[in-house]
């Protein structure tokens, strides 16, 4: 234990966008003490050298990994690295009793073979991912509570699912007709150099990728198809939007009862996210902004529905960086640990 009863925490990957976006969180969590930032090709630079604003308030070092020291100074690790380390990684931190938040997709994923299809690799921690949880509090809070590793969603998951949620779980929709078109800033991507990221490439354009095959689709489909109780397919197009942060998802999807409108569902949605701090279901005929949630943990949630067509539209607004992963991963920590769920998080952005 840190000092007046704060947790030692730790972060792997602290240098990345996830990684800073950590930092910031964690340094101003009333039951947190941050006590190591790792890294690779930062290692042995002072985290302030990677990000000059944080000088005098981030005073760490960035440090080589070295899990037997990790596991001796902290309580709970936080993994932000590409896909495929966190699994190399996390056995040996839960064997030294560590907790392990990790916010790539390497245990996310109940089925291990589908994790090879899409993202390849060879997986030897079997036994370990069968105890992990899939973080997103507003569906699985018991048993992330109970949890020493968390497979903290990805971005556009998170906002897929919000969004799709009540529907699944109370049957509303037609099986297999939800469609995801969601738009991402380019902060999505990560801090490392990456063409389509560059701004002479993104700015003034607006185009879809990886259609039809992005590796978030298994990810939606697995959750999706656990609240409705048998397989989901969805149709999820991911689209890179001329800004840095900020993910807003549009999701399509025929309702059984044709007979519902808008007030409805609105009834319905504040009814299903009552007791979940996070996701604020907008007022009926209300659309959210991706600024509402820029800076904050909220997920903004407008629902409408099309008489002529029998589809509902529901729109997801969230930060990428902060309830699409850093933000999440502590909201995970404090159920973890037994903390109020909203402990340490922003209630309140950018936006005036
Ligand atoms: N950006 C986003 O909106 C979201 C990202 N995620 C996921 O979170 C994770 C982190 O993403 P993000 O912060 O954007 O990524 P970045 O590319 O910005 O950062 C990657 C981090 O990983 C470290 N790293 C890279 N290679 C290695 C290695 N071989 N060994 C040790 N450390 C290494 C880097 O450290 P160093 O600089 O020291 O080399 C850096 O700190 C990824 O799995 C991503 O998919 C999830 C949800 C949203
Ligand atoms: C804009 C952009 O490039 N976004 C990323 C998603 C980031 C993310 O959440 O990725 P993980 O599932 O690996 O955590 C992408 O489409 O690959």
């Amino acid at each position: 234990m840190g000092d007046l009863g704060r947790v030692p925490v730790g972060i792997i990957g602290a240098s990345g966008y996830g990684g800073v976006q950590l930092v910031r969180l964690l340094m101003d969590h009333p039951r947190v003490e941050l006590v190591y930032l790792g890294g690779e090709s930062s290692a042995g630079k002072p985290f302030s050298d990677l990000y000059p604003h944080l000088v005098n308030l981030v005073d760490l070092i960035v440090e080589p990994i070295d899990l037997e020291k990790i596991a001796a100074r902290c309580q709970a690790v936080f993994l932000s690295l590409p896909n495929g380390l966190a699994y190399q990684i996390a056995p040996e931190l839960l064997a030294k009793g560590c907790k392990v938040l990790d916010l790539s997709a390497d245990y996310r994923f109940t089925d291990l073979d589908t994790y090879t299809t899409w993202y390849g690799g060879d997986r030897h921690d079997r036994e370990v991912a069968s105890t992990a949880v899939y973080g997103l509090p507003e569906l699985y809070r018991d048993r992330i509570a109970q949890s020493q590793l968390i497979g903290c969603p990805g971005c556009y998951p998170t906002a897929s699912l919000l969004a799709l949620s009540p529907l699944l779980k109370q049957g509303l929709i037609v099986p297999d007709t939800a469609i995801i078109d969601a738009k991402s800033g380019t902060s999505g991507g990560g801090r490392q150099g990456k063409i389509n990221l560059l701004l002479a490439e993104a700015d003034n354009s607006l185009g879809a990728y990886n259609v039809g095959r992005h590796r978030h689709t298994p990810e939606i489909e697995q959750i999706c198809s656990d609240l409705a109780g048998h397989e989901v397919t969805v149709q999820f197009t991911p689209h890179l939007i001329p800004m840095v942060r900020g993910i807003l998802a549009t999701v399509y999807a025929t309702l059984r009862d044709p007979g519902l409108v808008r007030e409805d569902l609105v009834t319905i949605y504040t009814a299903f996210y009552r007791g979940a701090p996070w996701v604020k279901v907008l007022s009926s005929g209300v659309y959210p902004q991706t600024k509402w949630a820029c800076g904050n943990n909220n997920c903004y949630i407008g629902v409408e529905v099309d008489a002529r067509t029998g589809r509902i539209i529901v729109m997801s607004a969230i930060d990428n960086l902060i309830k699409g992963q850093s933000g999440q991963a502590i909201q995970c920590l404090n159920l973890m640990m037994g903390w109020e769920e909203t402990l340490g998080l922003p209630q309140l952005g950018f936006y005036p």
